[in-house]
This record gives structure tokens, C-alpha cells and sequence, in this order.
């Protein structure tokens, strides 16, 4: 059973690579998208039978980088996110609208700014699978980090609109069309958040209650009960316990195991409405160079179960 998708028009998938690191203090996850690429995604997605474009945007971040880019309302670096989340919104928004499933490797999760942005505009009913072990939903107001690779779906969602850097961000996102997997770190605001929301949201606790099977089915009853509406995935590979994706900035233990994360993945793509994906927070600079090799082999296996392969 192959996950070709009736919205995506000719089994062309547009690789975007977002070597952008400016949502937290990591250096090192910039160099996730290259790793990933150069260890042979594009001709594995190719063996799939995709036709495969990758623009890599190396050169369009530096060029963003501002000279001077002070904390504004508690946020770190938000001139330098901004502007490229923004320029890479675009750039995923003419790939969705050409009919091309969007793959992007991040860089951190603050991109989701950009892929959300950008998918959403081009389909407005679509449903949202976060899977990561945190919520990245604080507000400026409530982050404690200040990193904003921890608040995209708050400006995404309109609980943050006062910000005066992220006016360009359009509050797309409704409450009923959110689904976490994987979460087990929480801030105190977030967790506030989801309930009085009303955000569905599955933890490692409901992982381990119901098994992966039972959660992607339930996940998928509340953001698409007929199995109609374009879905977009965003996977931070944090959604995975360490000892399977090692090499990620802000690990935490307890996570999804390698079937687990890979289940959810070949699952959604069955349904054949998954139009983008994100793969985000590998870190090659992080830990040695086994973990590094294994983090990528597991972000390159993530995207093509995303994009259709099965174990037979
Ligand atoms: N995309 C991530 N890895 N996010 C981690 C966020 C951690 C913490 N909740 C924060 O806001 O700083
Ligand atoms: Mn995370
Ligand atoms: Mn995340």
C-alpha cells in the first residue's frame, strides 16, 4: 500500500532545506538539512518513484541575519526568525500551490512558523499533527527560555498577536484542528493552555495506555473524523527517545521508540491526504559521531514513511 496522495497532483515532492538555528541557542542544528540531504534522502525518495526538487536556502538565511537583533517582549533574536520564517513561508507556500508534497528539514522548530504558514495558506481546512515531546506553544509573555522554537503554534493559533516582529503571522491554526503526539515536558502555561483550549493532545501516558495504533487512530478521528481534509505533520525528532534520536538540542527521556515514531508516520501517509512534512532539531553537532549518524539515518527513514515506504 503506497501513500500517494489525490491532492498531490503528480508525485513531485519539493525538498526545503531551513539550515536555520536563530530559535535557540544550539549552534549545530543549522547543519541538520545538508547531513540529511547528503546522506541520500533525495535518491531514496526518488527510488519511492518521487520526482524530487531541494532548494537548500544556505545563502537567503545568511543574507537575513541582522546586524543588531535585541530581545523584544521577552523573545529572543525575533528580527532574525521573523524575517526567514517569513521568507521561507512564502517559498513553501508556491511549492504547496504547484501541487508538490512539501518536505521540510529543519533547522528548529521555530521554522513551523514558515511550514504551517505556507501550507495552511494554500489549504486552509487542513489539520495539524505536531509530534514532540514539548508543546511549543508559549506565548512571549509566558515563555521561560525565551526561544522561540518553544512558541511557534502560539502565533499560529492568535494567542500571541501583540508582538510587534510577527505581525505577518496569520492566526490560521483553530483549536479543533490540532493533534500532539509524544508530549512528556510541559511548562506550566502550556499545559493551561491545551486544557482550557481544549487542544487534543496525546502523551507518552496515552502512548503507553492505548498503544501507537489506537492514538494515531484516535488522533485522527478528532482533526479528520471522515478522512477528507489535507493533512500536515510536523515531527521534531525530540518526539523520540534519546537512545533512538540521540542528537537533538533539548532531549528528554521517555520518548517514542524507532517503530513508534515510524508507525505514525507510515499510518498518516496511508490515509493518502498527508501534503507536507516537517523533520525537525537534528543536531549533527551534538553528541558523537555514531549518535550523529544514527539521528540521521532516523530523520532520513522518518521522511520516507512520511512519503510512502512500507516494511513490505
Ligand atoms: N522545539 C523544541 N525543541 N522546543 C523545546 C521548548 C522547550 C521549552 N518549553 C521552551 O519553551 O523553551
Ligand atoms: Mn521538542
Ligand atoms: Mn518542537
Amino acid at each position: 500500500m503506497v501513500g500517494t496522495t489525490p491532492l498531490i497532483k503528480s508525485r513531485q515532492v519539493s525538498i526545503i532545506g531551513v539550515p536555520f538555528n536563530g530559535g535557540q541557542p544550539q549552534k549545530g542544528v543549522e547543519k541538520g538539512p545538508l547531513r540529511l540531504v547528503d546522506s541520500g534522502l533525495a535518491e531514496q525518495l526518488q527510488e519511492l518513484g518521487w520526482e524530487v526538487g531541494h532548494e537548500s536556502n544556505e545563502n537567503i538565511i545568511n543574507e537575513l541575519q541582522p546586524s543588531s537583533d535585541p530581545d523584544v517582549m521577552g523573545l529572543k533574536q525575533p528580527k532574525f526568525v521573523s524575517a526567514v520564517t517569513q521568507n521561507v513561508a512564502h517559498q513553501i507556500h508556491e511549492r504547496a500551490k504547484q501541487g508538490k508534497f512539501v518536505l521540510t528539514l529543519g533547522g528548529d522548530h521555530s521554522v513551523a512558523l514558515a511550514t504551517v504558514s505556507g501550507v495552511f495558506g494554500v489549504y486552509p481546512d487542513a489539520c495539524l499533527i505536531w509530534v514532540d515531546a514539548h508543546a511549543d506553544i508559549n506565548t512571549p509573555e509566558a515563555t521561560e527560555s525565551g526561544n522561540i522554537h518553544g512558541c511557534p503554534l502560539s502565533f499560529l493559533m492568535g494567542l500571541s498577536t501583540d508582538h510587534p516582529d510577527f505581525q505577518w503571522v496569520k492566526p490560521i491554526l483553530k483549536a479543533n484542528r490540532l493533534v500532539y503526539i509524544g508530549l512528556r515536558d510541559l511548562d506550566a502555561f502550556e499545559k493551561k493552555t491545551i486544557k482550557s483550549l481544549g487542544i487534543q493532545a496525546f502523551t507518552m501516558h496515552h502512548v503507553d495506555k492505548y498503544g501507537i495504533g489506537k492514538v494515531v487512530d484516535m488522533a485522527l478521528d478528532h482533526v479528520n473524523p471522515n478522512r477528507e481534509l489535507p493533512i500536515h505533520l510536523s515531527f521534531d525528532v525530540d518526539a523520540l527517545d534519546p537512545s533512538v534520536a540521540p542528537s537533538t538540542g533539548t532531549p528528554v527521556r521517555g520518548g517514542l521508540t524507532f517503530r513508534e515514531g515510524h508507525y505514525i508516520c507510515e499510518a498518516i501517509a496511508e490515509t493518502g491526504l498527508l501534503v507536507a512534512a516537517d523533520i525537525m532539531e537534528v543536531n549533527p553537532a551534538l553528541e558523537d559521531e555514531v549518535a550523529v549518524a544514527q539521528t540521521i539515518q532516523v530523520g532520513c527513514s522518518l521522511a520516507r514513511c512520511c512519503l510512502g515506504e512500507t516494511l513490505l
